[in-house]
């Protein structure tokens, strides 16, 4: 499904307890919903204000780009994702149901995350791929574990390296195949390129998108870049001061119009 097919349909609801404008987002492209996230706060220990009332639909298949200023609650809102912050109740549902409700692991084997620096495990690239099955009692077969190296564009060469022999960019298609070997059906993705060089950061945007056309995956990624988003996401959300004050597609980011999303953009080329 390309940017064109998507129908986006922003409403804008009046937060009548803090007046802020929360954007209920539908995206419309007939596979219904994968999350569902309702007025979804944060406030830290010293009661400053991290996410103020998120509210947004993310759709099956569809890759996200979430964009905004340092400190706007991006890492936040991708962690409540999968409880690494644990959400409050009724704030965030995974095919309709409570991600609080899940049993944890559960939930992490189906939202997998990738962050900007990937940490290997002692051992082998097969090890750190063969890891998250095993917990399960699963042994992986040396051909599943080449065929996720495949899916993750590294060939079956790294099969028997140690992490210390590979480049950041290397490890981080390991770890990403590490992810992959739980059979994720959503894929959280925290500057995951922000570490590699450009040839490296092209090998996991592509593999990023072939994992949604090939495999339907529901990709919600945040970037530095905007030219990362615009290769890449079918949708993309600004998040400034922990809310989400638009969502435009890729090619329709010149015409934001909330001023802090309007500088950030400008600044950021
Ligand atoms: N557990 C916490 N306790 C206190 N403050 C926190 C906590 N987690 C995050 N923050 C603060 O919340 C704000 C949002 O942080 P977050 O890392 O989500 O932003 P971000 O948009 O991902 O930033 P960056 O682009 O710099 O990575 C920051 O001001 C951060 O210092």
């Amino acid at each position: 499904m390309s940017a064109e097919h998507l129908l986006v349909a922003v409403d804008e609801a009046e937060d009548h307890q803090n007046n802020n404008n929360n954007h209920h987002v539908a995206v419309d492209e007939g596979g219904g919903m994968k999350f569902e996230i309702r007025d979804l706060r944060k406030v830290s220990d010293t009661g400053v204000p991290i996410l103020n009332g998120i509210n947004v639909d993310i759709p099956k298949g569809v890759i996200v780009g979430i964009i905004g200023p340092s400190g706007s609650g991006k890492s936040t809102f991708l962690r409540a994702l999968n409880r690494l912050w644990e959400p409050p109740s009724d704030t965030v549902f995974l095919d309709g149901r409570d991600i609080v409700d899940l049993d944890v692991l559960a939930l992490r084997r189906k939202v997998g995350m990738l962050f900007q620096l990937p940490a290997l495990f002692q051992g082998t690239v097969a090890d750190n791929v063969r890891y998250g099955p095993q917990l399960r009692g699963k042994k992986l077969t040396d051909d599943e574990v080449s065929k996720l190296l495949t899916l993750a564009d590294l060939d079956s060469s790294f099969f028997n390296k140690s992490g210390a022999e590979l480049s950041v960019g290397q490890a981080q298609r390991v770890a990403l195949a590490r992810t992959l070997a739980n059979h994720p059906e959503v894929l959280l993705l925290d500057e995951p390129t922000s570490a590699l060089d450009p040839i490296s950061t092209q090998n996991i945007e592509d593999v990023i998108v072939k994992l949604k056309k090939t495999k339907g995956m529901t990709v919600i990624m945040v970037s530095h870049s905007i030219k990362q988003i615009q290769r890449v996401a079918d949708v993309v959300c600004l998040l400034v001061d922990g809310e989400i004050v638009e969502i435009l597609k890729p090619d329709e980011l010149s015409e934001a119009k909330h001023p802090m999303a309007q500088r950030f953009l400008q600044l950021s080329g």
